[in-house]
Formats: C-alpha cells, sequence, structure tokens
C-alpha cells in the first residue's frame, strides 16, 4: 500500500485549469521533489495535500485511505511553510509543542518530545528564546521542530530555504538529507531549485502547467530526460541542444558540413530528412587531442570563463552554440578553433516536432 497516493488530481480557478490530472503513488520513506517553474501548480498541489486548498477532483489517499474529507487538522500531515509561520511571542520550546499543547497532550510529555526534536535539530540551547531572537536557518529549525514532534504520517515542504542566504541553504540541505536519512519519514517538498530537487529527491515530479512533464529518480531525469523541456530545465549550465536532420544514418548538423553517427540505439528513429535535436550535457565534452574523429565537433571558441573547479566554455559549431565544462587548466582562448570530443552514449535525441525524447532501444537489445 502507498504511503501517500494521489489520483488524478486537478484544480480550477474560474475557467482556468491549474491542475490537469496529477497521479503520484509515494511508498513509505519516499522524498518526493515536485520541481518546476514558477505557476506551474506545486504549491497548489501541496496546499491540496495539506487541507489548505480544495481539489475540483480526483482523491488523496495517506495509508490507503481518502483524506480530502478530513480536517487538515486530522490529517496525520504536518506542513513546514517558506515564511517559517511561528508564533513570535512565544518561546522556542513553546513554538515546538504547540501543536501538542493544542491536542492536550501532558507537559511532561510534551516537553520530552520539544527536547528531543531540539536535539535532532541542534538547537537545545535556543529553547528559551523568541523567534525574533533567532536567525533565519534556526528559525527554519524550529519551523521542522514543529512539525517532527507531530510524528506524522507525511512531511510536507513548501519551498523551505528560499528565505535563506546561499551558505545556510546549503547547510540547511544537507541538515535535511540527514533527518530524512535518521528518520525515514514520507515527505513532499515543492521547490523551483533544480540542485535541490537533484540533492534531496528519491523521486522528482518536474512539473509543467499543471502537469507532471516527468516522474523519475534524480538520475533518470538527468540521464534520460523524456522531453526537451526536462532536459532543459534540469542541469546548470544546461544540456546543449543541437539542431540537425536525420540524413543518409548520419546527423547532419544545422548550417554546417559537420555530420555524426546516430547511436545505434536510435537507429529505428532515423527517418531520412526528419528533423532532430541532439541534446549533449556540458559536462560530456572534452576537448580532442588527436585527430578529428566522427565522434567530435570543430567549434570556434567564443568566451572561456573560470569558475573555480571548472572552465565554462562556449563556443560555436556554424550559428549554433555549445557549452562544454573543462578541467580548470585546459589552455583555451577566444577564437581559437578545435574539436570537442565526445562518447556516443552521451548523445541524447529529441523529436522538435513534439519535444520528446526518441525512444532509447538500448534496453531492448
Ligand atoms: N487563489 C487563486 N485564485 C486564482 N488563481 C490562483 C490561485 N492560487 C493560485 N492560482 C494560480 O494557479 C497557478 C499555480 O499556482 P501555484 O502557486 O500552485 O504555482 P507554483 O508552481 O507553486 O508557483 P511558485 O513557485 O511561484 O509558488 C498560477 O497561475 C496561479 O496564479
Amino acid at each position: 500500500m502507498s504511503a501517500l497516493e494521489i489520483r488524478d488530481i486537478r484544480k480550477s480557478y474560474g475557467s482556468v485549469e491549474t491542475l490537469k490530472g496529477i497521479d503520484i503513488a509515494l511508498q513509505s520513506g519516499e522524498f518526493l521533489v515536485l520541481l518546476g517553474s514558477s505557476g506551474c501548480g506545486k504549491s497548489t498541489l501541496l496546499n491540496i495535500i495539506a487541507g489548505l486548498a480544495e481539489a475540483t477532483s480526483g482523491d488523496v489517499l495517506v495509508g490507503g485511505r481518502s483524506i480530502l474529507g478530513v480536517h487538515p487538522k486530522n490529517r496525520d500531515i504536518a506542513m513546514v511553510f517558506q515564511s517559517y509561520a511561528l508564533y513570535p511571542n512565544l518561546t522556542v520550546h513553546r513554538n515546538i509543542g504547540f501543536g501538542l499543547e493544542m491536542r492536550g497532550v501532558p507537559a511532561d510529555e510534551r516537553d520530552r518530545a520539544v527536547h528531543e526534536a531540539a536535539k535532532l535539530l541542534q538547537i537545545e540551547t535556543l529553547l528559551d528564546r523568541k523567534p525574533s531572537q533567532l536567525s533565519g536557518g534556526q528559525r527554519q529549525r524550529v519551523a521542522i521542530g514543529r512539525a517532527l514532534v507531530r510524528k506524522p504520517q507525511v512531511f510536507l515542504f513548501d519551498e523551505p530555504l528560499s528565505n535563506l542566504d546561499a551558505k545556510l541553504r546549503l547547510e540547511m540541505r544537507t541538515e535535511l538529507k540527514r533527518l530524512h536519512q535518521m528518520l525515514q519519514t514520507t515527505i513532499v517538498y515543492v521547490t523551483h531549485d533544480q540542485i535541490e530537487a537533484m540533492t534531496l529527491a528519491t523521486r522528482i515530479a518536474v512539473m509543467r502547467d499543471g502537469r507532471i512533464e516527468q516522474l523519475g529518480t534524480p538520475e533518470e531525469i538527468y540521464d534520460q530526460p523524456a522531453t526537451l523541456y526536462v532536459a532543459g530545465f534540469v542541469g546548470a549550465p544546461s544540456m546543449n541542444m543541437l539542431q540537425a536532420v536525420f540524413t543518409d544514418g548520419k546527423l547532419a548538423i544545422a548550417d554546417t558540413d559537420v555530420r555524426i553517427p546516430v547511436p545505434a540505439r536510435y537507429r529505428n528513429s532515423a527517418r531520412d530528412g526528419a528533423r532532430v535535436v541532439v541534446g549533449i550535457r556540458p559536462e560530456a565534452l572534452r576537448v580532442a587531442t588527436g585527430a578529428a574523429t566522427d565522434l567530435s565537433l570543430p567549434v570556434e571558441i567564443e568566451v572561456v570563463e573560470l569558475t573555480g573547479p571548472e572552465l565554462v566554455t562556449t563556443a560555436r559549431i556554424g550559428p549554433q552554440r555549445l557549452t562544454a565544462c573543462l578541467p580548470p587548466r585546459t589552455r583555451l582562448a577566444k577564437s581559437q578553433t578545435c574539436s570537442f570530443a565526445f562518447d556516443e552514449t552521451a548523445l541524447r535525441l529529441f523529436d522538435p516536432a513534439t519535444g520528446k525524447a526518441f525512444p532509447d532501444q538500448s534496453s531492448r537489445v
């Protein structure tokens, strides 16, 4: 039985359909990240699970039981908001224990639960302070503590790190991962930050315009993007996408004389004359040393940027651009010509007409 099941959830505001049929089933202990750009419906879906918004149709089940008719307080779900939503005039101790206090949990039991959560979150020394005497990261820990003490079946997080500065965000990300590994709770987490999604999730649902574009493990989403949208959204710098045409069993890169072989696993998709988008991740490119081969692309270097761990290099192939993430000591200068080599397995082919990845036949061979 799924810990959380979302069945064909739809939501309309007036005549506008914001969620267009969402289906997800989560096993206990999964960390699902809802990833997508602003306005795609992530928060709406989270709010429906929490009971803060009503679905137009569909169902949500926790532990096999429908919860849509259940009051938010009784759903056995705890939500952590971006804004923390702490009570300013209560101490950290009372903020964390507030939900238990409201449910009439005796003071000594409450106290034990609060200390246990505070210890996990390393905020035991802050229990007598008020929220105004805390940093952003500490406030976020209190908000998480308040959710933890309720020991819910499902945790919901709505962009919990977006108010923190970059360094703290990284720290809290690691902290959340540690907590999840330790407690093995079921989590649904909303973000538009793809690094957060890649590092935290056991599965990612990439959302677009009220639909799930792809649902998969971080590795699947990164290595086998189902659509051009997912390929472009996940990864920074994003996947290179070269316009090309299937020509005599080759990929003819548009507006150049360059032809590269169609990888064997895509041969069944190659219809002579059809347009194709060739996807290749920047880190899959390297500067070719010997003579050019049919697994390399002749380029002219345009911009070279040293980020520290890598040299991010933008180059031109005909009128199109390619980005390569190269080792930092690579010697390259503007206007230099060279070849970027790659392995055949690094190529991903997409149909520009549908935006979908061509089927990869390697698994059927
Ligand atoms: N109460 C409402 N009335 C009308 N439209 C709404 C309401 N709430 C949300 N919407 C619309 O529904 C769409 C999805 O909103 P939602 O907040 O779920 O997106 P999101 O993916 O969480 O975006 P963000 O990352 O900006 O929070 C948006 O177009 C939004 O304008």
